[in-house]
């Protein structure tokens, strides 16, 4: 019986995100009052910062940065492409792999205007801001690919997506608490992405606590696994990482804005054994 409900749990996920919106799903978390860099206390100035010391503190090295889940969203991999000399991205949706297929060939093909997230990492790169436009240009420059992935899968990408050796180091974004049906179905995805993993490589994973839903488009609303500190530390070690930072961030009610229910976001650092 449970292997026939893990079966019936993921294809039933699967099922939810055939309405997903990247435009919608862009607009209510990456503009204000979500994105807004003026604010002190908004989240992006926080996650921003996490990722940029996460990859620059300088333990992250290699050649293979992969951003697991990545959606219609770029913000993930801005402090990577000056670490890594080739980053892949992935989704599971193709109307998401082709929002980001519209940023990349930067012929106004995409959804939301990046200058802003381009623009903060660079100020906290020690650039002048007007260094967006070269920050942009090495992205696209090491962008190698977009790709299909699913975390449900032992094996997430295709075996031609990576080289033998593996990932030197993983990015992760609210992917695999939103796309899993359970807690258990939570943790065999981390252990799913960690093969893609060589040992002593760098997990970077944000996700949400405490959400048991979000919208990704008008009216598709897409179940969550409501988790809290303790069970990402748990499912972490279960899935053969050793944790180095786990840092977490509530969100102001105003930020509260009826797209979800999500009550704090975690960032962590973990290195694959
Ligand atoms: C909440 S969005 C996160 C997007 C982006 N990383 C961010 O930080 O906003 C979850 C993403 O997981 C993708 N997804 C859905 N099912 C998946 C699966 N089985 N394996 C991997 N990704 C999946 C969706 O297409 C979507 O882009
Ligand atoms: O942390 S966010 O507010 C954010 C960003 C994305 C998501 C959530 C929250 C919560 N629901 C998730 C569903 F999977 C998606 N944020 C939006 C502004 S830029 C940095 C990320």
């Amino acid at each position: 019986m449970e292997g026939k409900g893990k079966v019936n749990g993921v294809a039933a996920m699967a099922a939810c995100y055939q309405g997903f919106d990247p435009a919608a799903y862009l607009q209510y978390n990456y503009t204000p009052p979500r994105a807004d860099f003026e604010r002190k206390d908004s989240i992006v100035p926080w996650k921003l910062a996490c990722l940029h010391r996460a990859f620059t503190e300088g333990d992250v090295r290699g050649e293979l940065l992969v951003d697991i889940g990545s959606g219609p969203t770029l913000y993930q991999v801005l402090s990577g492409c000056e670490v890594f000399n080739k980053v892949l991205l992935t989704d599971f949706l193709e109307v998401n792999r082709q929002e980001l297929r519209g940023w990349l060939e930067d012929e106004g093909g995409c959804n939301l205007d990046w200058t802003p997230y381009l623009q903060h990492v660079c100020k906290l790169e020690g650039r002048r801001p007007s260094a967006w436009t070269e920050k942009a240009a090495k992205l696209r420059q090491v962008i190698t690919d977009i790709v299909p992935v699913d975390v449900h899968r032992p094996q997430p990408l295709a075996l031609y997506a990576l080289p033998s050796e593996g990932a030197d180091c993983l990015v992760s974004c609210f992917c695999l608490e939103s796309v899993s049906p359970d807690l258990a179905a939570f943790t065999r995805a981390l252990g799913h992405i960690g093969r893609l993993l060589r040992t002593g490589g760098h997990l970077l994973l944000i996700g949400a606590l405490g959400e048991s839903y979000y919208f990704g488009g008008p009216g598709v609303r897409i179940p969550v696994v409501p988790l809290n500190e303790a069970q990402v530390c748990a499912s972490l070690k279960e899935s053969g990482y050793t944790l180095i930072r786990l840092e977490v961030y509530t969100l102001p009610q105003d930020m509260r804005v009826g797209v979800d229910d999500v009550s704090g976001v975690f960032f962590v650092k973990a290195i694959k054994e």
